[in-house]
């Protein structure tokens, strides 16, 4: 079967500084893959080539398959439906109400019939534990977990089968971070959804992740389960995963999977 996401050589440039080298990764379906590394090593820019928010300045990104530029516009426009993303403090329309905002995707796809959009932009509100009452509010009137809930409603709004969410849990409390994981892991094993996800935080890591892949210099340092991640001998993985506070944090991110 293909892979939902295939990284085949991807090099990366901004300017005259290379932020990835030949990055060559392969990420199965149903997997949930955490991608981790030092601040600035890439890993948002890893998920915008993803989405084809950007293009990488060699090598290829493959979707289900495919490659993500491939095809004609149907056929770009097919692909676009099967992956949903989060982004890093929701980016929300600010303009929209949350009814708007979830129901933006499904009427750029052509969804037009009102009674249809009420009743599936209520769906994907249930889906993230959000009752109908929430619809019409503003962005700015909702707390920072509901706009991450509202977020993911929006990302799920066309049934996608790849999720990728850029720092789900940062911002949130650890209640807050607690619940939405929660939310995540559910919706994944309900959904049978890809997921990767971008995180600094080890609770979140060690609750999702079914890899990892660690982000260094450029390049994937490693990529396997978190026992394997752990067993790497590099300073980044010893100062990230070993050591007190980490060592418990992954504790108690076990205790929620
Ligand atoms: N559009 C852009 N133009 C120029 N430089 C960019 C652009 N986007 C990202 N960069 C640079 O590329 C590098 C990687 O950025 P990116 O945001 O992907 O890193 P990150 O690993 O997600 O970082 P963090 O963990 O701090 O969020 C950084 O040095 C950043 O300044």
């Amino acid at each position: 079967m293909a892979y939902p996401v295939e990284l085949c050589g991807v090099s990366t440039r901004f300017g005259q500084t290379w932020v990835h080298r030949r990055i060559d990764l392969a990420v199965a379906a149903g997997e949930v893959v955490a991608l981790v590394g030092g601040s600035g090593t890439g890993k948002t820019t890893l998920l915008r080539q993803m989405v084809g928010l950007l293009q990488p300045a060699e090598g290829e990104v493959r979707l289900f398959g495919e490659p993500l530029f491939g095809g004609s516009r149907a056929d770009q426009l097919a692909r676009r439906r099967r992956f949903g993303m989060l982004f890093q403090q929701g980016a929300l329309f600010s303009a929209l109400n949350v009814f708007a905002n979830v129901a933006f995707p499904l009427r750029e796809f052509g969804i037009r019939d009102e009674d249809m959009l009420r009743d599936l932009v209520l769906l994907k509100l249930a889906m993230v534990e959000l009752g109908p009452e929430v619809a019409l509010r503003m962005p700015a009137e909702l707390s920072g977990g509901m706009v991450k809930r509202v977020a993911l409603a929006r990302a799920l709004a066309l049934e996608p089968e790849l999720l990728l969410l850029d720092e789900p849990t940062a911002g949130l409390d650890p209640d807050r971070s607690a619940g939405f994981v929660r939310l995540i892991r559910g919706l994944h094993q309900a959904l049978g959804l890809t997921v990767i996800l971008v995180t600094h935080d080890l609770d979140t890591l060690a609750a999702l992740a079914t890899r990892v892949a660690v982000l260094s210099e450029g390049r994937i340092l490693a990529f396997g389960s978190l026992e394997e991640i752990m067993r790497v001998q590099d300073p980044f993985i010893e100062r990230f995963f070993h050591s007190e506070r980490s060592q418990a944090a992954l504790a108690r991110g076990r205790g929620l999977g």
